[in-house]
């Protein structure tokens, strides 16, 4: 938490007069019981009208001037905590920007999105109450003690013994709930895990019928959290009625003696009043004290884990090349040399030994079974992920050597899942090139093959996408993706499995409009169809990690069984010869 304080340096001067002026409320509450005990010892007593006015004037001054220093010190906490807050929130969205998808596959999105929320808002609130109250409460509490002393030093043992038996009753109390506080933490993170994994998976979910089994496994997750909060909330509960049963005993205690004294002549009405409101600030304060304890400490461990996740360093490292001039505009030479990739915590290597190389232009298609890995070579191009063995080259250079946005900027990809953003057509084409106007958004769509869906909408480019593109249709998804990334004319096109909502038909005129690209990009397409990989200049075969075949389509039927099998298995029918499989081709 110590490394989250740079983010409040700014807000110092709030920090010291929020609790100043909490100080200086204290200073008037404590002078209220006095002047309560001269109005009824010298105006009540004594019947002297005037005194009683002017002591109910001071009272009314004193609060009026109370309230405005609680006011002042609330605005001053608020501003610091709130500032604090904010400035966190930008540094950890700023800091998981940075992350590569290694760290962010071990975070995980649920952990990250707790730590931007609901972790930053524990922050906020027990560093506004701390700021407030962490003086303001001890100070009530030792300066009544003191005020009792100097009224009646007999009468005020009482509040000698009575303070530290509240004090343990108080603080055991918190003691004992704070780690359960933490474990029910713990468990509202695991709900709020569950409850996001059901809502982003809400349509499978229907799909499957599941609704009766998460239901269960929600309530079962929420039940335990309800019984952990009842726990916690019973044991905290026992805090008022046993501090009030020990307070009020102390009145007792108080009155009994007091009234003696009274009597005696040593003690007045009035002090007694005195006596007895230092007794309830006392609680008051003691009880303030605990909770704001219990705050900071949730605060604390809150902070502790927003800073284990601003100490994650990412693994990826930018590099200072840039592109040569002119060069960004060609397609280009792309050289994987010995590539393996394994990924963290992963036991084995997803990728072993991967070499070949894409000259400008060229279109390299890649084709492999299930998890052969085709994904991970292709996002290591961009730099998703660094290969742990070899390298791999673009114009001759390392990737690792460019500088990373630069690097992207050359590099437009399609990937499986097609993600598109709340905004108009014509915003979201914007996210691959920014500058690009009309003619050259309508290039990329006609293109993609998704001129005819915009014609089909009546607000044409500036139609609405909702979030997630969920008022459009899967192939619709895919070809606005594929525009977006065209229309930035990249040196490297990656397209990974991006046609595989489309038609057949629509399939086929993506690809011939492809073809029209080999003086601007060289391209990768991973598919699992060999017809959308079939005019290739270079088809590369995956199995279980390992390239296991190189070359063009009828190179790879003669001398590729892994391929030779796909093929097979995709335009092969039941009960063909090869002979008239062999006419097909
Ligand atoms: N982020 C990751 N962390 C750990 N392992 C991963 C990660 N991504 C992929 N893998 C593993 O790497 C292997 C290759 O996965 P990859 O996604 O590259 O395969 P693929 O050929 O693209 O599969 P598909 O055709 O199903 O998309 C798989 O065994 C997978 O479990």
């Amino acid at each position: 938490m110590k490394k989250l304080l740079k983010y409040i340096t700014e807000y110092q001067k709030e920090c010291i007069l929020g609790p100043l002026f909490k100080l200086l409320e204290a200073c008037f509450d404590l002078t209220v019981p006095m002047v309560m005990a001269w109005l009824i010892d010298r105006g009540i007593s004594q019947n002297n009208v005037p005194y009683i006015w002017k002591m109910g004037g001071l009272l009314l001054v004193l609060a009026a001037i109370g309230l405005t220093c609680s006011i002042t010190a609330q605005y001053f906490a608020a501003k610091a905590a709130v500032g604090f807050a904010t400035k966190l929130r930008h540094a950890v969205f700023e800091h998981i920007e940075s992350l590569s998808f290694t760290e962010m596959d071990e975070a995980g999105t649920s952990m990250m999105i707790t730590r931007m929320t609901s972790d930053i808002n524990q922050v906020q609130s027990g560093t506004n109450l701390a700021l407030r109250l962490f003086l303001r409460s001890p100070f009530i509490v030792f300066g009544a003690a003191i005020m009792a002393f100097t009224i009646d030093v007999k009468a005020a043992l009482i509040f000698a013994i009575v303070i530290p038996l509240l004090a343990i009753v108080v603080f055991g109390i918190m003691l004992m709930t704070m780690p359960m506080y933490q474990k029910v933490q713990g468990h509202l993170d695991r709900l709020l895990g569950v409850t996001r994994q059901n809502l982003s998976g809400v349509r499978v979910i229907r799909a499957f019928n599941k609704e009766q089994a998460e239901r269960e496994s929600f309530r079962q997750e929420n039940d335990l959290l309800t019984r952990m909060q009842l726990f916690v909330g019973r044991i905290s509960a026992l805090m008022n009625p046993v501090t009030y049963i020990m307070i009020n005993g102390a009145l007792v205690a108080l009155i009994w003696t007091g009234a003696v004294r009274i009597n005696m002549g040593t003690l007045t009405q009035g002090q007694i009043v005195a006596l007895i409101n230092y007794m309830s600030q006392i609680l008051v304060e003691l009880v303030k004290l605990a909770n704001t304890i219990i705050m900071t400490t949730k605060c604390v461990a809150c902070g502790n884990r927003i800073q284990s996740l601003l100490e994650v360093n990412s693994s990826l490292e930018d590099g200072n090349v840039s592109f040569e001039p002119g060069q960004d505009k060609k397609p280009a030479l792309v050289e994987f040399d010995h590539v393996a990739l394994a990924y963290k915590g992963a036991g084995e290597a997803s990728l072993e030994d991967i070499t070949f190389t894409a000259e400008p232009g060229q279109t390299i298609g890649i084709i492999g079974g299930t998890g052969s890995g085709k994904t991970s070579l292709v996002h290591m191009i961009p730099r998703f992920y660094d290969a742990t063995e070899g390298s791999v080259r673009i114009n001759g250079q390392d990737v690792k050597s460019y500088r990373l946005e630069e690097l992207r900027q050359n590099i437009g990809i399609v990937m499986q899942k097609a993600v598109l953003f709340h905004g108009s057509i014509r915003e979201n084409i914007h996210w691959g090139n920014p500058d690009a106007d009309d003619k050259q958004i309508n290039e990329a769509l006609e293109l993609a093959q998704a001129s005819e869906v915009v014609a089909g909408k009546p607000e044409g480019l500036d139609y609405e996408i909702e979030q997630g593109g969920r008022n459009l249709s899967g192939g619709q998804r895919q070809r606005f993706t594929i525009a977006r990334a065209l229309v930035r004319k990249p040196s490297i096109l990656i397209l990974d499995d991006s046609a595989s909502a489309l038609d057949f038909a629509t399939d086929a005129k993506l690809r011939k409009a492809l073809g029209t690209l080999k003086n601007t990009s060289t391209i990768f397409i991973v598919s699992q169809r060999t017809s959308s990989i079939q005019q290739a200049d270079k088809i590369l075969v995956l199995d279980d990690g390992q390239l296991v075949g190189m070359g063009t389509h009828e190179e790879l039927l003669e001398n590729c069984s892994v391929y030779k099998e796909i093929y097979d298995s995709q335009f092969k029918k039941p009960g063909e010869t090869k002979t008239q499989k062999e006419e097909v081709r």
